[in-house]
């Protein structure tokens, strides 16, 4: 299974209450400690394999979200090295704030060589859908690729996953 990094169950608390093969699903956050604190919990809690979700270093523009002023679910596994606390959602969705404020929208090939630089950790790269990006991958060093267009939360017209998979496989 992949632990989401959006889990309202933490890192740990996963890894004591199932036996399953684990890899933790990661971002690129602008405080890399961030991100590397994660990579860290996941190894040392016995998880297999780090899943870099590359689709999302920008929230795709989600109306519904505004409109409702969307707050997301707490996010234990970041207590003590983000704050969430000072989002609010006068004008709109929390979770565009919270994107805004803590992903890097600069991730780039060269966050993948920063990822395997601190960990020996398998890594995998969510959201690939050309053939384009699965080669750079594989020359990346990277251990697999998840064909995924986020459930079509990112952009318009992204294709569909099934339409891309001849492809890319
Ligand atoms: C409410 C919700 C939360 C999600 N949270 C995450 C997340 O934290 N990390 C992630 O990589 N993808 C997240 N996703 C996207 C899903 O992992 C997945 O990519 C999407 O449901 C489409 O499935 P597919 O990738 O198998 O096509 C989320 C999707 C939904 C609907």
């Amino acid at each position: 299974m992949v632990l989401s990094f959006s889990s309202n169950c933490r890192i740990e608390e996963v890894a004591a209450s199932c036996d399953a093969i684990r890899f933790y699903q990661l971002y690129v956050f602008k405080k890399r400690a961030v991100s590397a604190t994660l990579v860290r919990r996941a190894e040392s809690n016995g998880f297999k394999a780090i899943v870099l979700t590359v689709d999302n270093p920008m929230l795709g523009r989600r109306e519904r979200d505004i409109r409702n002023k969307m707050v997301a679910p707490a996010k234990p596994n970041l207590e003590g090295l983000i704050s969430l606390e000072n989002l609010d959602t006068t004008d709109g969705s929390q979770l565009v704030k919270y994107v805004r404020d803590t992903m890097d929208p600069s991730l780039s090939w060269k966050d993948v060589e920063w990822l395997k630089s601190i960990t020996s950790l398998p890594i995998l790269l969510k959201g690939i859908l050309t053939a384009e990006d699965a080669r750079k991958a594989v020359e990346a060093g990277v251990a697999g690729v998840i064909v995924s267009n986020h459930g079509g939360r990112q952009l318009d017209y992204a294709p569909a996953t099934i339409s891309v998979l001849e492809e890319v496989y």
